[in-house]
């Protein structure tokens, strides 16, 4: 299983939440082709599938913290597993959260190819979720818990980025810039790679 799912490209997307990430995947999607993976949205939708595990997660993700890693991996896993006929490569959003979920996946499935860093001020951030949430209807895009998924961001994420600068696969892209701006630097990263 690993072999198959390895023999391709395995990119991570990461940021702050509101950095970007949705977005830039969209649009990485549209003009290479690979399979995009949310973990957020692989976790919303066991939510709306009304499971006992699903309560559980909305609970969870509406206080803004981390569901259990065992869980979102897996979800990904799976999920990779069931594109594998089709795939051209991987694109992960929202994985790793943390250290731990880093060294989890290359354990499990393997070392990604390149790590797209979109990065923003907290500022920032915070605006665009705010806009964000007048339309999103999602639980954790309100004021309180935008304020703690950003401090579980620098506390739990921003370590994932220098535990990858060892193996030089991180690009850092400036996410303050106009989409379409964000979007060229990050076609260059992935040009690259081939
Ligand atoms: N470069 C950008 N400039 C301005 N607004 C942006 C930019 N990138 C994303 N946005 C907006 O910010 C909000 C959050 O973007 P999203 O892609 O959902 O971020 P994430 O997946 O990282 O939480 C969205 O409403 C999106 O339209
Ligand atoms: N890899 C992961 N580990 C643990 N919890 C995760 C996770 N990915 C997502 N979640 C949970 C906690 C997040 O606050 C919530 C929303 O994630 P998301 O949709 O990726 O947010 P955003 O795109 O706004 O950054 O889901
Ligand atoms: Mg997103």
């Amino acid at each position: 299983v690993q072999d198959s799912l390895m023999n391709r490209n395995v990119l991570l997307m990461s940021g702050g939440p509101g950095s970007g990430k949705g977005t830039q995947c969209e649009k990485i999607v549209a003009k290479y082709g690979y399979t995009h993976l949310s973990s957020g949205d692989l976790l919303r939708a066991e939510v709306a599938s009304g499971s006992e595990r699903g309560k559980q997660l909305q609970a969870t993700m509406q206080k803004g913290e981390l569901v259990p890693l065992d869980t979102v991996l897996e979800m990904i896993k799976e999920a990779m597993i069931a594109k594998a006929d089709v795939s051209k490569g991987y694109l992960i959003d929202g994985y790793p959260r943390e250290v731990k979920q880093g060294e989890e996946f290359e354990k499990k499935i393997g070392a990604p190819a390149l790590l797209l860093y979109v990065d923003a001020k907290a500022e920032t951030m915070v605006k665009r979720l705010m806009k964000r949430g007048e339309t999103s209807g999602r639980a954790d895009d309100n004021e309180e818990t935008i304020k703690k998924r950003l401090d579980l961001y620098y506390k739990a994420t921003e370590p994932v980025i220098a535990y990858y600068e060892k193996s030089g696969i991180v690009r850092k892209i400036n996410s303050e810039l106009p989409v379409d701006e964000v979007f060229a630097i990050v076609e260059k990263a992935i040009d690259e790679l081939k």
